[in-house]
């Protein structure tokens, strides 16, 4: 039986880190694929989203060229090109990956695996493989609710090779992907109503931030249906979907898709065989140092359900690399993470919502810029973007920055260096403005 040191299962955003980390440390490391390297990032998620999020916004910047003098023509917009472009760029970061992998004479076994015992994997292929150190990093899985007729949507797997652009889509759910595609959709001409099964939108996000782009998204045209149960899913003789709730109208549609959340990717994975350790939703439960129940089994990213992002995924798996293989113990630091949700136009967030400051500190002051972008007053684009800066009204330290508008994920990954590093509001103050550019308005705040 072949022996490693390290055998990583999934090369998602933490696999492959962990798995190139530790082999430069000089450990002996495998890694199993059963779809495509890269992961749900690489392969169908961040990536080919954000460049859907890029091919959408040209629908608007067209149409406020003409406010700049372009001379514009009716466009129409062509589906199967910026599918097929996206996935072509899909395949050069694969390949990307699977060359780095390569570099770092990290061997890759293209199929499932299983754990079969603490130092122990089986392959799709029968073939059994022991290692030191086993580390679970397969991601996540898109939840879809179990009602009738639900097999007639697709999730976030499928989106990305759709044959055509639906003329109607339904979204189910209210979180990242949900709000996300719909822009995306919307923005290709696309009749978008997002369902949802409470009232919140966005749980986690400022909620004046996370209303601004309710308001925003309903003045652009998406409907919402909140507080929407499913009852069942009919397929109708020409293809399309009649929707059923609980309450209210059926909907009909050429497309639904469920983003109702993504579970840890653990089942039929054979944890049982080590003894580890699973909490309610399925994830391993693991320690600081992502060490799970098992003293030879390790679990970074998604399969963890802590915070499902890519960045966070990478630190991960590089930390457990560094501890395990390079004589360096790290844990991985989760206070004020900056994310953000790439909807039209974007959110983005760092640090604590103003309800959580108020909560937790007592005493916070709050700051708002809400303004037009100089592009939009221009364009004769009707669309306010709005910063809110929270403090700790004891400190002066700046503990929240939340913005909707153009370009926020940009401007935000920026600021929240700041807010990591416990600066003041009169930091802020101090810094004289660049001018004229919508950031400016993080240091003029009054
Ligand atoms: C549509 C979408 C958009 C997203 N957008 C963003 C974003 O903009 N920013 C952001 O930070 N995050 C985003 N995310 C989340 C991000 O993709 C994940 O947090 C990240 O990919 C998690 O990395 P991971 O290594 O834990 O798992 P993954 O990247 O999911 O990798 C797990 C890998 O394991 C493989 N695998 C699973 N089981 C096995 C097995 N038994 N044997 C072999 N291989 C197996 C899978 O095929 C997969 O390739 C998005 C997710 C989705 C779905
Ligand atoms: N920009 C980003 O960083 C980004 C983008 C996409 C995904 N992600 C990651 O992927 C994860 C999964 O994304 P997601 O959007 O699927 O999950 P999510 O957890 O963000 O949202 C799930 C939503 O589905 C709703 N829901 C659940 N069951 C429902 C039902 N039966 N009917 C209608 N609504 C229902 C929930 O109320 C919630 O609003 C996110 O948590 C995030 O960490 C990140």
């Amino acid at each position: 039986m072949t022996s490693y040191d390290l055998f990583v299962i999934g090369a998602g955003s933490g696999g492959v880190r962990a798995a190139r980390i530790a082999a430069a440390h000089g450990a002996k490391v495998a890694i199993a694929e059963e779809y495509r390297v890269g992961g749900t990032c690489v392969i169908r998620g961040c990536v080919p989203k954000k460049l859907l999020v890029y091919g959408a916004h040209f629908a608007e910047d067209l149409k406020d060229a003409r406010r700049f003098g372009w001379d514009v023509p009716e466009c129409d917009f062509n589906w199967p090109t910026l599918r097929d472009n996206v996935l072509a760029d899909v395949d050069r970061l694969n390949g990307a990956y699977t060359s780095t992998l390569a570099s770092h004479d990290v061997e890759v076994f293209l199929e499932r695996a299983t754990v079969s015992s603490p130092q122990e994997v089986t392959l799709a292929s029968g073939r059994r493989i022991s290692a030191k150190h086993i580390l679970i990093a397969t991601g996540a899985w898109p939840v879809t609710p179990d009602i009738e007729g639900a097999e007639h949507g697709i999730t976030s797997n499928e989106v990305f090779h759709l044959e055509k652009m639906p003329r109607r889509a339904v979204i189910a759910g209210g979180g990242y992907i949900a709000n996300e595609f719909a822009g995306i959709f919307h923005e290709f001409s696309c009749d978008v109503t997002l369902v949802n099964r409470s009232d919140t939108i966005l749980r986690g996000y400022d909620r004046q931030i996370v209303e601004r782009l309710l308001a925003t998204s309903m003045a652009k045209g998406i409907n919402f249906r909140l507080n929407a149960e499913f009852e069942k899913i009919e397929k109708l003789d020409d293809g399309s979907l009649r929707l059923h709730f609980k309450d209210g109208e059926p909907i009909e549609t050429d497309l639904l898709m469920f983003a109702t959340g993504r579970r840890p990717h653990t089942q039929g994975l054979g944890l049982e065989n080590a003894g580890i350790a699973l909490d309610n939703q399925g994830a391993v439960i693991v320690d600081d140092y992502n060490r799970s129940s098992c003293k030879s089994i390790y679990a970074v990213g998604d399969v963890t359900n802590r915070v499902q992002l890519t960045p966070v995924a990478i630190r991960e798996g590089h930390a457990f690399a560094d501890t395990v293989f390079g004589g360096n113990p790290r844990t991985v630091d989760y206070d004020c993470i900056p994310s953000a949700v790439f909807s039209h136009p974007p959110i983005a967030g760092v640090g604590l919502t103003e309800s959580e400051a108020r909560e937790k500190l007592g005493t916070v002051k709050v700051y708002t810029s809400d303004f037009r972008a100089m592009k939009n007053v221009l364009a004769g684009r009707d669309e306010r973007a709005l910063y809110k800066m929270i403090v700790d009204d004891t400190t002066g330290r700046v503990v929240g920055l939340h913005m909707i508008g153009p370009d926020a994920p940009e401007i935000l990954q920026a600021a929240a260096v700041a807010v990591k590093a416990g600066l003041t509001k009169q930091a802020f103050d101090d810094t004289v403005a660049l001018h004229p550019s919508m950031a400016e308005e993080l240091v003029l705040l009054k």
